[in-house]
C-alpha cells in the first residue's frame, strides 16, 4: 500500500509539476510509516507547541507505529483554560462589535475553498483523512468535497448575511426591538473519529463565523488531519490565536471543561459521553450523538436493483462507520418476495480490502463485535443473512475491527420482546433486517417510538399516503423519503442532526450554525420622550 502510495505520489508530482505536499503542511501521508512517524503538535495561544508526553497511534491497516499525539495533561493544560477564561461572553465579535470580522471569515473561508479545489491540495487531504481513517477513495473524496462547497458556502458577504438581525416596530416614536444572533464567545467543540475533517471543519469554522472563540478536541486517532487543516487555515488567513487545538486524553479534557467558563460545548460522538458532559455541564451541551439509523421499504416495490445497491451503500460503506449508518431495515413482505435481501447480499460481497469498500472497525474489535452477533443470534427465530465472519488475509491490528458486512433477519415480535439488545449501535459493517405486513406498521412505528436516537431515516415509497403516515408518526431528524430514500448523506445543503431532543445540535447550514453557536438576544431601543410628558397617575 505504501509502495502505491509513493508511486502515486510521483505520479502527481509529475502530471502537476509540482510536490505534493502543501507549502504549509508538516506531515507527508504518502510515506507517513513507523520508519517516517510523525509528531502532532498542540495550537496555543496563537502558536504550535509540543508536550510532554505522546501516545502512540498505530496505522490501521498494519500496526505501524506512525503517529505520536501529545497527551497534553497536568500544568499543561493550564494554557488552555486561562486562554477560554480571557474570553468575554459577548465573542470575539457580535452584530455590533468589531463587524469587519465578518468579512474577514468570509475571506478565510473563500480562500480555504479556493486552496481545497487544487488537486495537491484535495489529494492531500484525502490522503491524510484515509491514512487515519481508511475508507475507499470515493468516500473520502465525498467528504472533502462536502468541507470544500460548506467554504464556498460561507466566503464573502455570508457570515453577516448569516447572522443577520431584525427589527420590530415599538409602541411609541421612538422605540424599535431588535432581534440579535449572539455568540457565546469561550465555547468548546469535541468531535469523534469517523468523519476527521467534515465534522470539526463545518463546527468549528459555523462556531467562529459566529464570533466564538473555541478549544478543539478531535479523538486523538485521527486528529492529525485537523491539525494540517488548521495549518492551511492559518496559511488562508485565520488569526492563530482564534482557536486552541489540543491532542489529550478524556481526563485532561474533563478537568478544563470542569475548570473553564465554556458557554456551550458542542459534542459530536457516543451516547455515553454525551450524557456524561450533559450532567458535568448542567446541561450547557449541544449533542449530536450515536445513530441507530432505520430505514423502511414501503409496500410498493419498484426499482430493486437501485433501492438494493442504496441500503448496501447506507449499511455498509466506510464500514458501516457512519453515525447515519443503516441500523435496521424493515422491508414489507414484497421486498422480501421479491428477492431483496439476495440482491443486497451479492452486492455487499463485492466489497473489498483492497479498495477499502470494507477496512478496520476503529471503536469495536472482533470479540466485541462477534459477541453482539451471537447475542443476536440466539434469539427466537434469528438468523444470519450473509457475512458474520472477521476478514482473513489482512494486517489490521487487533485492537480494530475488521469483519464481513452482515446481516441478520430478526422477527418482528423477537424485535418487540428483545428491543434493547437488538437496537443497540454496533459502529460496524452490521445491520439488522425485519419483515412485517401490511397489518403490522403499526408494530414497526411502535419500535421507533421506543428508540432513543433520531438522527437519520428513510422511508423507502413512492406512496404519498404511506410516506406521510410514518413521517407524521416519528421525529428523526433527517428523513429521507421517496423510492431514492437513503439513511447516509450529511451534506453541506441540508440540515444534518436528531430531533426530538433539545440538546440537539445540527451541522453546516445556515440554521444549524445559528441553533448551535448563538443564542437569541434583543435589544430594545427606547430614545424618544415627548416634549408634553407629564408625570401619569401612580400606578
Ligand atoms: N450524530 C452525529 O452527527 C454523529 C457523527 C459521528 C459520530 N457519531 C457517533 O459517535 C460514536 C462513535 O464515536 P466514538 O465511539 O469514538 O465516540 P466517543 O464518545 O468515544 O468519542 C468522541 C469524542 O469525545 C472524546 N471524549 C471521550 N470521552 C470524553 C470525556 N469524558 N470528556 C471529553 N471528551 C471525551 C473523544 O476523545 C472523542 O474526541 C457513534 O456512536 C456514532 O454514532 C455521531
Amino acid at each position: 500500500m505504501l509502495t502505491q502510495a509513493i508511486a502515486r505520489n510521483l505520479l502527481l508530482k509529475h502530471k502537476y509539476g509540482f510536490s505534493t505536499i502543501p507549502k504549509w503542511a508538516t506531515c507527508d501521508p504518502y510515506t507517513l510509516s513507523e520508519s517516517k512517524p510523525y509528531t502532532l503538535q498542540n495550537l496555543v495561544s496563537g502558536k504550535w507547541k509540543d508536550a510532554k508526553e505522546y501516545t502512540t497511534v498505530v496505522d490501521p491497516m498494519n500496526g505501524d507505529k506512525f503517529l505520536r499525539v501529545p497527551d497534553t495533561k497536568g500544568d499543561e493544560i493550564n494554557e488552555f483554560i486561562s486562554n477560554a477564561k480571557k474570553v468575554p461572553k459577548s465573542g470575539l465579535h457580535n452584530p455590533i462589535k468589531n463587524p469587519e470580522r465578518y468579512q474577514l471569515y468570509g475571506n478565510i473561508c473563500g480562500k480555504i475553498a479556493e486552496e481545497m479545489k487544487k488537486p495537491e491540495i484535495e489529494n492531500f487531504l484525502c490522503k491524510a483523512t484515509q491514512r487515519v481513517m481508511p475508507k475507499s477513495d470515493v468516500q473520502v473524496k465525498g467528504e472533502i468535497v462536502v468541507t470544500r462547497r460548506f467554504f464556498e458556502n460561507f466566503a464573502g458577504d455570508n457570515p453577516r448575511f448569516l447572522c443577520r438581525s431584525f427589527n420590530v416596530a415599538g409602541d411609541h416614536q421612538g422605540q424599535q426591538s431588535s432581534g440579535y444572533r449572539w455568540p457565546y464567545g469561550p465555547v468548546a467543540l469535541i468531535a469523534p473519529f469517523n468523519f476527521p475533517i467534515e465534522i470539526p471543519c463545518l463546527q468549528l469554522f459555523g462556531c467562529l463565523i459566529a464570533g466564538n472563540r473555541p478549544t478543539l478536541k478531535i479523538d486523538s486517532k485521527v486528529s492529525l488531519v485537523m491539525e494540517q487543516f488548521l495549518r492551511l487555515a492559518i496559511d488562508c488567513g485565520m488569526p492563530a490565536e482564534d482557536v486552541d487545538l489540543i491532542h489529550s486524553g478524556p481526563q485532561a479534557m474533563e478537568k478544563i471543561i470542569l475548570d473553564t467558563n465554556y458557554r456551550v460545548i458542542q459534542f459530536t460522538g457516543s451516547s455515553t459521553v454525551a450524557e456524561r458532559l450533559s450532567k458535568l455541564t448542567h446541561g450547557k451541551v449541544k449533542i449530536e450523538d450515536a445513530g441507530f439509523d432505520w430505514k423502511i421499504l414501503g409496500p410498493d416495490v419498484s426499482d430493486i436493483d437501485y433501492v438494493a445497491w442504496q441500503c448496501d451503500q447506507d449499511a455498509y460503506a466506510a464500514s458501516g462507520q457512519k453515525c447515519s449508518a443503516q441500523s435496521i431495515m424493515y422491508a414489507h413482505e414484497n421486498w422480501m418476495k421479491a428477492g431483496f435481501v439476495d440482491k443486497i447480499k451479492s452486492l455487499a460481497a463485492r466489497r473489498k480490502l483492497s479498495d477499502l469498500t470494507i477496512g478496520p472497525v476503529l471503536t469495536w474489535d472482533n470479540q466485541k463485535i462477534k459477541n453482539h452477533i451471537d447475542s443476536i443470534l440466539a434469539l427466537p427465530g434469528a438468523k444470519l443473512l450473509f457475512g458474520g465472519k472477521p476478514l482473513t488475509n489482512h494486517s489490521i491490528p487487533s485492537i480494530y475491527g475488521s469483519y464481513e458486512p452482515t446481516a441478520i433477519f430478526v422477527p418482528l415480535e423477537t424485535i418487540s420482546k428483545n428491543f434493547d439488545i437488538v437496537c443497540k449501535e454496533l459502529f460496524g459493517p452490521f445491520q439488522i433486517v425485519s419483515e412485517y405486513k401490511d397489518n403490522q406498521l403499526d408494530t414497526v412505528l411502535s419500535h421507533l417510538e421506543k428508540m432513543e436516537n433520531h438522527l437519520t431515516a428513510a422511508v423507502v415509497s413512492n406512496d404519498v399516503k404511506f410516506i406521510n403516515y410514518v413521517a407524521s408518526n416519528t421525529v428523526n431528524g433527517v428523513t429521507y423519503t421517496g423510492i431514492r430514500a437513503r439513511t447516509t448523506g450529511a451534506p453541506q445543503n441540508h440540515w444534518f442532526g436528531p430531533c426530538g431532543d433539545p440538546r440537539g445540535a445540527g451541522i453546516g447550514t445556515p440554521e444549524a450554525i445559528l441553533a448551535v453557536w448563538t443564542s437569541h438576544r434583543e435589544i430594545i431601543t427606547d430614545i424618544d420622550i415627548p416634549k408634553n410628558w407629564k408625570v401619569p397617575q401612580a400606578s
